[in-house]
């Protein structure tokens, strides 16, 4: 894993994205808040508002510098739209709520307008809930308050923002789970995740892939490592994609970058303590 900058020079670099590697989680959240204050920036100025995909993990955590100065002051933030490429079904107050986690840790320090933040119903059953964020975004899409993908007919959002899970999951889609095969819905929900909660909302991977920008977070687990050699090796054509959901991230006519901690690693001048997410 530690060779993995190499790997991914030696890969074919446009399909798998941009590598950025880094020695330790803080650099990577330093990083990742320029990158991401850099296209909130660009999207601002080219159409007036930044439309940005988050979900849970350690994600929220590594965002934590955009609070700061001296992004606090110089991002618009009363341009900013934000949205959930997935959530648990669980209440909005409730340990496991990806809406909870970005609250509490992100958007309750930089004033993004109550208005602009589009969380899932948790008063209604998963089903439901999926169908209403699929609609207000098709609402949204109308307006062009959400871009349009001209290849998909799919919302393309600004950025979507993603960690990657041990297995090697994307928002909530899990290694092997039929709904990686949704083409047809742009939001949907599963009731078996493998990693509880068992009930959840996700985008499905033709939303993922329409974006204008995605983000693959790898931080906090030793194991990780493992999807992650897997996904950047150049002798990988035997693995089913669907056993890897972050292989299928592909973005179609948008960027790619890899976010990694050599922190994960598991060799020995990378190694961490492997306790879940960096502080
Ligand atoms: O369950 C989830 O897991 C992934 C990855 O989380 P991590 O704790 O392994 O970093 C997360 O991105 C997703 O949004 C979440 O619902």
């Amino acid at each position: 894993i530690n060779n993995l900058r190499s790997m991914a020079v030696s890969g074919d670099p446009k399909s798998r994205g941009e590598l950025r590697s880094f020695d330790n989680s803080d650099e990577l959240a330093t990083n990742l808040a320029e990158y991401i204050a850099q296209l909130s920036d660009i999207s601002v100025k080219d159409r007036g508002v930044f439309t940005i995909a988050l979900s849970g993990g350690c994600l929220i955590n590594l965002m934590g510098k955009l609070c700061e100065a001296p992004y606090s002051k110089t991002v618009d933030w009363t341009k900013w739209y934000v949205f959930w490429a997935d959530e648990r079904a669980v209440s909005k107050n409730h340990v496991d709520s990806n809406y909870k986690l970005a609250k509490d840790g992100f958007l309750s320090k930089v004033p993004v307008l109550n208005s602009h933040i589009y969380s899932i119903n948790d008063n209604a059953t998963t089903e439901d809930a999926a169908e209403e964020y699929e609609f207000t975004i098709r609402q949204l899409v109308k307006v062009r308050t959400v871009d349009v993908s001209a290849i998909s007919d799919c919302p393309k959002f600004d950025l979507i923002l993603l960690c990657v899970g041990e297995d090697g999951h994307i928002a909530s889609l899990f290694p092997g789970h039929p709904a990686l095969e949704d083409k047809d819905n742009w939001v949907t929900f599963i009731t078996d995740s493998p990693v509880p909660p068992p009930e959840r909302i996700t985008f499905t991977l033709p939303v993922i892939n329409s974006a204008s920008n995605v983000a693959l977070v790898v931080a906090g687990e030793e194991n990780k490592a493992n999807a992650l050699s897997i996904i950047f090796s150049d002798d990988n054509d035997d693995i089913d994609a669907l056993s890897l959901p972050a292989q299928m991230v592909r973005p179609t006519d948008g960027e790619l970058v890899w976010f990694v901690a050599k922190g994960i690693s598991s060799e020995p001048d990378g190694s961490n303590s492997g306790h879940g997410c960096p502080p």
